[in-house]
């Protein structure tokens, strides 16, 4: 169980670089085109919310961001377990936890570094901050000054402040332990737990648990003097003096002898196998440092293969991690405009989570996550990725707040609630990482053709690290090593595997091969030997047919018409075999997918059904429920013109044909995609929006999506070549690494291929 999913420092910097500094940027939300908008935004506009708020400050809810807005607050001192590196150098963190609190909840988060280690200047600082936020994260902000902080402030502010260090750590193990504790057999009560670590997360963790049932004389707790007992006097404060344990243990080594649980938010390494082999049968092991656990799986499983492990880290099963809790018990807590986050919503949050791991999980989830998961010994709490997690957990925090008295907007229909969460988030994300997962458990030997080029050698190299499989890259050894290194990826040199013309034994049967394909196309084995062996394209395609890799990427240098002229040499690949090229358009939450971006140049309507169904196929893959619009400038038969008859007439194609899924035409692309304009054809059989745009032409179709690209800045996938037997895809001159590894995701899903 090592973690496939290896990255390197070089892409960790080159992702927080590029293209923009940094992880997040700020968008408005109301239109400021026209002096009208500006008069509205600004003055005089502006003047009208800001009497109503100061007439009733409880508007400011409605009329301004803060009802969705939280801080990030951090001053360095404890950023994950890398220590005291000051507020400067958390500020990657904090952001990182604002776009979390954003992708997870859609909670507006910003982050905020206060350059001070004093409690009373932070209290100051955050208390005058109150006006702006919804509530207040604290982050990485160590022990003890962290409950000081925390106390006074929640004692000062009208809204939720919350150390997520302490209260989400603590949640988020409480429900792991809960779901392990249910696989073993054991009671929280009778369980001897041995915590290392006792500064934020620990002392909360514990208290939690404690709270929860398991009982004091059965808890242990370890800071870097080793055993927290009564009567120490060494590196104490008063909330470890709170958790002193009266016990004979001096040192983790003594305490974890025969220990039921083990959980560490300590540091890196600080436990050994000896350790844990001596624990009690099937023992609990909770290694929660970051980035590095206390122990990892495999160690700990070495010695212990009883043991039940979790991790922080996202790399391994059973990621027991605070990103599990505080947007979720924000998104929460925002919603009942709650005045703070108190146990009850914690306990409420807990219990959430680990139910939630304990049901059944459906096939979007495993489709998400790229392998089945039900509940067990590598699976005891949700994964980050469970789009469940939105529309499950705020309800249950909510529900709690509203119960103990918190709520100032007390939330009147729940069923809308959820219904309004489950739409909150946008889709595209679940569906990318959807695809992502997929690939990563199909482990498909990748084809790049195209190894002379950097952009084709970057993404290769970016699968592989990526954990998605093994990339074969074409090319000579000496031209890829050479890019390699200008590139900075000098030691990607002895990972990925180059192969050409020269070094492979396949040479003789790929010509055979191609020579019984051409030889009554007007090629002679002088022309089969020349494609064979010097033409990259069908060279890459021959090991695909020849099944020495799995999937092929190509088409990032040669114009993708040609490319594909090429690939025909060796699979049935044209319009005639009944390919169809389908790119995937990416904006704002919404996806829709333009059939035929690649192959048919002007479809008649046999082919325009049959583009119908291969855009179906993909948004099936995709996880899409389809729904196809043929579209035209003329909706339903107006205005009357030759050129829209053919579309007209291809939904008639698909009725003759008995097809299982939605479809209607012709239509204008408006009406197809707003359910509103769509309303004024009440005989329309589409039953919302279209997400399947067949259209007219290849020309129309590669207009519709440069456009969408260029004006609105719309993420494009594709096209994704359909309808062949094996996943071949083919990029655009201007694809950047980014879009040729999606493509390679794309092959290796199999998104438009039949084997
Ligand atoms: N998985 C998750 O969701 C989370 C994990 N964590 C992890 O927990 C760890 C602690 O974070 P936090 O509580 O915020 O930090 P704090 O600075 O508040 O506390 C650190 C505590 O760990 C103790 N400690 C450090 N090194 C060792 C060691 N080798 N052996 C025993 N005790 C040790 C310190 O002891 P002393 O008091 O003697 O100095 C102190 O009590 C970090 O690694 C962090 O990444 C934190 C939050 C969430
Ligand atoms: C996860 C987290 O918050 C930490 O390690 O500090
Ligand atoms: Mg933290």
């Amino acid at each position: 169980m090592a973690p496939k999913n290896r990255i390197t420092p070089e892409e960790a910097l080159s992702y927080h670089l590029n293209p923009v500094p940094g992880k997040y940027e700020i968008n408005a939300s109301k239109p400021m085109a026209t002096q009208r908008d500006l008069s509205l935004a600004y003055s005089p506009g502006v003047a009208v919310p800001v009497e109503a708020i100061a007439e009733r400050p409880e508007t400011a809810y409605d009329y301004t961001t803060k009802g969705n807005m939280v801080a990030v607050v951090s001053n360095g001192t404890a950023i994950l377990g890398l220590g005291n590196l000051g507020a400067l150098a958390s500020k990657p963190v904090m952001e990182g936890k604002a776009v979390l609190f954003k992708r997870f909840a859609d909670v507006n988060a910003i982050d905020i570094e206060l350059d001070t280690e004093d409690p009373d200047e932070i209290i100051k600082a955050v208390s005058l901050m109150g006006p702006t936020f919804g509530g207040i994260n604290l982050e990485d902000i160590k022990a003890p000054e962290c409950f000081i902080i925390e106390q006074r402030l929640k004692e000062i502010m009208d809204i939720p402040v919350f150390h997520d260090d302490q209260h989400g750590t603590a949640v988020i193990c409480a429900a792991g332990l809960i779901n392990a504790l249910e696989l073993t057999g054991k009671k929280l009560e009778d369980c001897r737990i041995v915590l290392n670590g006792a500064g934020a997360a620990g002392i909360a963790c514990l208290e939690l648990l404690k709270t929860m049932g398991a009982r004091h004389d059965n808890c242990i707790m370890c800071d870097t003097k080793g055993v927290i007992y009564q009567g120490r006097t060494e590196g104490m404060n008063q909330w470890k003096s709170a958790h002193a344990a009266r016990t004979e243990a001096r040192t983790l080594e003594d305490a974890m002898r025969g220990a039921d649980v083990f959980l560490g938010v300590s540091a890196k390494g600080a436990v050994t196998p000896a350790m844990v082999e001596a624990m009690a049968p099937n023992p609990v092991i909770f290694a929660m440092a970051n980035p590095d656990p206390e122990i990892t799986p495999e160690e700990a499983q070495a010695v212990r293969p009883d043991a039940i492990v979790a991790t922080g880290r996202s790399d391994y099963p059973n990621q027991v991690n605070n990103v599990l809790g505080f947007p979720y018990l924000f998104r929460g807590a925002l919603d009942i405009h709650a005045r703070a986050i108190n146990d009850e919503m914690k306990i409420a949050c807990a219990h959430a989570l680990a139910r939630l791991a304990r049901e059944d999980v459906p096939d979007e989830v495993a489709m998400a996550y790229g392998r089945k998961l039900s509940f067990g010994r590598d699976y005891i709490i949700p994964t980050p990725f469970d789009p469940r997690l939105i529309y499950v957990i705020p309800p249950a925090v909510a529900r709690a707040g509203m119960n103990t008295g918190v709520a100032r907007r007390p939330i009147i229909d729940m069923a809308a609630y959820e219904l309004s969460l489950k739409s909150r988030m946008d889709p595209t994300a679940s569906i990318l990482q959807g695809i992502h997962a997929r690939a990563r458990a199909a482990q498909a030997r990748m084809i790049f053709a195209e190894g002379d080029d950097p952009r084709v050698l970057r993404a290769a190299v970016a699968y592989q690290r990526a954990g998605l499989g093994k990339a074969l890259v074409v090319g000579r050894e000496q031209d890829v090593h050479e890019k390699l290194t200008a590139e900075g990826l000098a030691d990607a040199v002895r990972e990925i595997e180059v192969v050409n013309a020269a070094n492979t034994r396949h040479l003789g049967d790929y010509k055979d091969f191609l020579y019984a394909r051409l030889q009554r196309k007007g090629f002679d084995r002088h022309d089969v030997h020349r494609l064979a062996a010097r033409d990259r394209h069908v060279f890459s395609a021959l090991m695909l047919a020849h099944g020495h890799g799995d999937g092929l990427v190509t088409g990032a240098t040669r114009k993708s018409a040609h490319v594909l002229q090429l690939i025909n040499h060796v699979f049935d690949a044209s319009a005639a075999d009944g390919a169809v090229g389908i790119t995937a358009v990416l904006h704002r939450g919404r996806i829709v997918l333009i059939g035929d971006t690649l192959v048919h140049e002007w479809p008649e309507e046999e082919d325009l059904a049959d583009i119908a169904e291969r855009g179906v196929a993909v948004a099936r893959g995709l996880g899409l429920e389809p729904r196809v619009a043929f579209l035209s400038f003329s909706t339903f038969g107006y205005p009357v013109s030759e050129r829209a008859t053919k579309m007209h007439r291809a939904p008639r194609v698909l009725d003759a044909r008995g097809v299982d899924f939605e479809y209607d035409g012709e239509m204008t692309v408006d009406v197809a995609l707003n359910a509103e304009q769509m309303s004024h054809y009440p005989f329309c059989r589409l039953s919302g929006p279209a997400n399947v745009l067949v259209v007219p032409a290849r020309h129309s179709a590669s207009i519709s999506v440069k456009l969408m690209q260029e004006m609105a800045g719309a993420t494009v996938i594709g096209p994704i070549l359909t309808g062949v037997d094996k996943p071949v895809q083919i990029c655009s001159t201007v694809s950047t690494v980014n879009d040729i590894l999606n493509m390679a995701v794309i092959a290796a899903c199999r998104l438009g291929s039949a084997r």
